[in-house]
């Protein structure tokens, strides 16, 4: 028996890559392509949606799922603490459905953002670089944002110091955003897919842990495992790591 999918966003650069994943895999059937504006109604059928859109819409969209029992495999960014909170009193009400979200579906993103939180303690200089495509409308990238925050969580609780920076002056705000204590600096350029370099420093030592995404092939392995699996983990899950056994 085939797994019935919907895909929400299905006209975007990942949607429409994830409706192709979806038709190359036996065990998966696409039952529906919704994008802006379309009535998700009973989502064609489906027994799981994948849910590539934009930050605005998604707890929207995901909060119609849940409610009609569908699973929910999300891949859009902008789900922080407190979209998250409200997505959990939701799932409270419908118990048995599994919501997946994920800042990276690429397995080489998920292992750089595990070393690094895994390194960062060892270091007195952190800093992350994103790099996408010039057509992204979110700065930091979500990956970014979850790198830091697992990073500045990992120095908090081995208790480092703040990393070091002399800069007093920056109006134009050259030394980038500051999640959870890491500065995070972004770059939008003509060519790229997704890139991201964790740098971390100590006196006289520097390394570099960087992951690229070259091509949106790299996320769809995670997204179909991610589709295959959701409905038999109930509940909120946030990062694909916990789908692919590195949260132990
Ligand atoms: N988790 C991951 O591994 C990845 C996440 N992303 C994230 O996925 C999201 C989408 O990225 P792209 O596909 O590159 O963007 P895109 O702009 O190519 O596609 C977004 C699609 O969502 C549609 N849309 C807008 N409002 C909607 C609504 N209310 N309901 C349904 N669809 C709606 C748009 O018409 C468009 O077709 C972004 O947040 C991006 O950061 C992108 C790549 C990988
Ligand atoms: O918009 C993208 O392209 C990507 N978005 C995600 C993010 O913001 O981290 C994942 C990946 O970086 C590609």
């Amino acid at each position: 028996m085939s797994t019935r999918v919907a895909v929400i966003g299905a006209a975007g650069r990942m949607g429409s890559s994830v409706c192709g994943a979806v038709e190359a895999a036996d065990d998966l059937e696409l039952v529906g392509r919704f994008d802006a504006r379309d009535d998700l109604g009973d989502l064609g059928g489906a027994e799981v949606a994948v849910e590539f859109s934009v930050p605005d819409a998604s707890p929207g969209n995901v909060a119609h799922c849940v409610g009609r029992g569908v699973h929910v495999v999300v891949g859009t960014t902008g789900w922080d603490e407190g979209r998250l909170a409200t997505l959990r009193e939701q799932l409270s009400a419908a118990p048995e459905v599994g919501v997946l979200v994920a800042p990276n579906f690429a397995v080489g993103a998920v292992l750089m953002m595990e070393l690094a939180r895994r390194a960062a303690p060892f270091f007195e200089s952190v800093e992350v670089v994103e790099l996408h495509h010039p057509d992204k409308v979110d700065a930091p990238s979500g990956t970014a944002a979850r790198t830091a925050d697992l990073v500045g969580a990992a120095r908090e609780a081995a208790g480092c110091d703040p990393v070091p920076d002399a800069t007093t002056h920056d109006e134009g705000g050259a030394r980038g955003a500051v999640v959870h204590g890491v500065p995070v600096h972004s770059v939008r350029l003509r060519g790229l897919v997704a890139h991201q370099e964790v740098l971390l420093g100590n006196p006289g030592e520097t390394l570099s842990i960087r992951h690229d995404s070259l091509d949106r092939a790299s996320f769809m392995t995670g997204v179909v495992t991610a589709v295959r699996e959701v409905s038999g983990r109930p509940g909120l899950t946030v990062g694909l790591e916990h789908y692919l056994g590195l949260d132990g």
